[in-house]
């Protein structure tokens, strides 16, 4: 019999549309049949109205229920887990009002606004005994999963560096303003937070995740960040990270594997949407490299390229089963963990989480972008 899992979907934007279509999407289709979902409630902060627009609209099958707060979606008895969508600035306060109430989270990346909350939240949860996730999608695709498999197998040798970018080319000025929360420092904006986090993610996913438990060390971080001249958000973001990758008890011959994390809202990666430009990601290793292609956050495919004489380039492609977006897959890991009763996901561990708030709060001290004290805070109450 497939474990059954009730969502409560807090807010009701672009993102959690993407996420509650791709729920609603038979698991059969992606040959998943030891699970299934069910979204029972729907909360916006603003309206009742909105939600019940948000479940027709949808069509999410009966019994759902719409909200017109936060604080009655997770006081439904009937929800295991809420999945918030909300801007940055306002993961930690929804996370904790959340815990809380004793409902198990998946929290939208980036994970909070600084590391300080992060540990915050993971301290909650786990006295609490609940269950928390950033929703790092990318890392559940069977592309990535493969990819790290590859890594650790020594497909591409050792692994001494990787270039990470995710970048689009948009006219900040008039798509985004002063307000809208890819720019707006009232809401944690600006691209390190909401892009470059997936450069960071295929990173860590490569260089960090894929070594044993007790040899993943932090990077050392260099970093240069462009600001937004209307709001001071950065608009431009280039991360030079340099990892440990073996610390010998003597401290002798010590290896490092450095990341190139870059983030853009004024050159892209892809400029003409059709590859010419090359792989957003590039892992090199002494005996060859991939590649990962399309976009950082939904890879479309890989390269294997082995040096020279030493093999046949190897092309591998993906399907989005059901014409999904990608972002079942995180769910059904998140309905595994809470049949199995793990209060944290191996792919996306909170320690991980943690570590990379830690790098963007150092890149941020580095570049000199502050936010507004009320959403640095780590107080809980707190009104936004
Ligand atoms: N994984 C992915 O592919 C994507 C992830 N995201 C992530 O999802 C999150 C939300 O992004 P997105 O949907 O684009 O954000 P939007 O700004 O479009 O939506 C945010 C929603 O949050 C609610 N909200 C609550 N408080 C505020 C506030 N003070 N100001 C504005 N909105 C508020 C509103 O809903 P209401 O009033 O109904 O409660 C609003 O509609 C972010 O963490 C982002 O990084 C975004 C896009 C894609
Ligand atoms: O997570 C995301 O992925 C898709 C992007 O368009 C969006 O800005 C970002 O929040």
């Amino acid at each position: 019999m497939a474990h059954l899992t009730k969502w409560g979907i807090m807010v009701q934007q672009l993102k959690s549309t993407a996420f509650v279509r791709d729920l609603l999407k038979d698991p059969k289709t992606r040959d998943a049949t030891d699970i299934t979902h069910q979204v029972v409630a729907v909360s916006s902060s603003s309206s009742k109205d909105r939600a019940d627009q948000f479940i027709t609209e949808l069509n999410i099958p009966s019994p759902c229920t719409a909200y017109g707060s936060y604080e009655d979606l997770v006081a439904d008895a009937n929800v295991d887990v809420i999945y918030i969508a909300t801007p940055h600035s306002h993961h930690y306060q929804n996370a904790m009002l959340a815990l809380e109430a004793g409902k198990h989270v998946l929290c939208e990346k980036a994970f909070t606004v600084n590391a300080a909350q992060a540990k915050i939240l993971v301290e909650t949860a786990r006295k609490k005994g609940l269950f928390l996730m950033e929703a790092v999608w990318t890392r559940y695709f069977p592309l990535s999963i493969q990819v790290r498999d590859l890594i650790k197998q020594g497909a591409i040798g050792e692994v001494y560096r990787v270039i990470a970018d995710t970048s689009f080319s948009m006219d900040a000025e008039s798509a985004f303003g002063v307000e809208n929360r890819m720019v707006n420092l009232d809401l944690a904006g600006g691209c390190l937070l909401d892009l470059g986090i997936y450069s960071l993610t295929w990173i860590f996913q490569t260089l960090y995740h894929t070594l044993p438990k007790d040899l993943r060390k932090p990077p050392t971080v260099t970093s240069q960040i462009t600001p937004y001249h209307l709001t001071g958000a950065d608009e431009a973001t280039t991360m030079l990270l340099s990892f440990p990758t073996s610390t010998p008890s003597n401290g002798a011959n010590v290896k490092y594997s450095q990341g190139v994390a870059m983030t853009s809202m004024r050159v892209a990666n892809d400029p003409d949407e059709e590859g010419t430009a090359g792989p957003p990601i590039r892992i090199q290793g002494d005996k060859g490299e991939i590649q990962v292609f399309k976009v950082a956050f939904q890879p479309t495919s890989y390269k294997i390229i082995p040096k020279k004489g030493f093999g046949e380039v190897k092309e591998v492609k993906f399907e989005f089963p059901a014409q999904g977006r990608g972002m079942y897959w995180e769910a059904d890991e998140v309905a595994r963990c809470l049949r199995d009763g793990k209060l944290e996901s191996e792919t996306m561990p909170l320690e991980e989480s943690i570590v990379i708030m830690e790098v963007m709060d150092e890149v941020r001290r580095q570049g000199g972008l502050i936010y507004p004290a009320s959403i640095e805070s780590t107080e809980y109450p707190l009104e936004l």
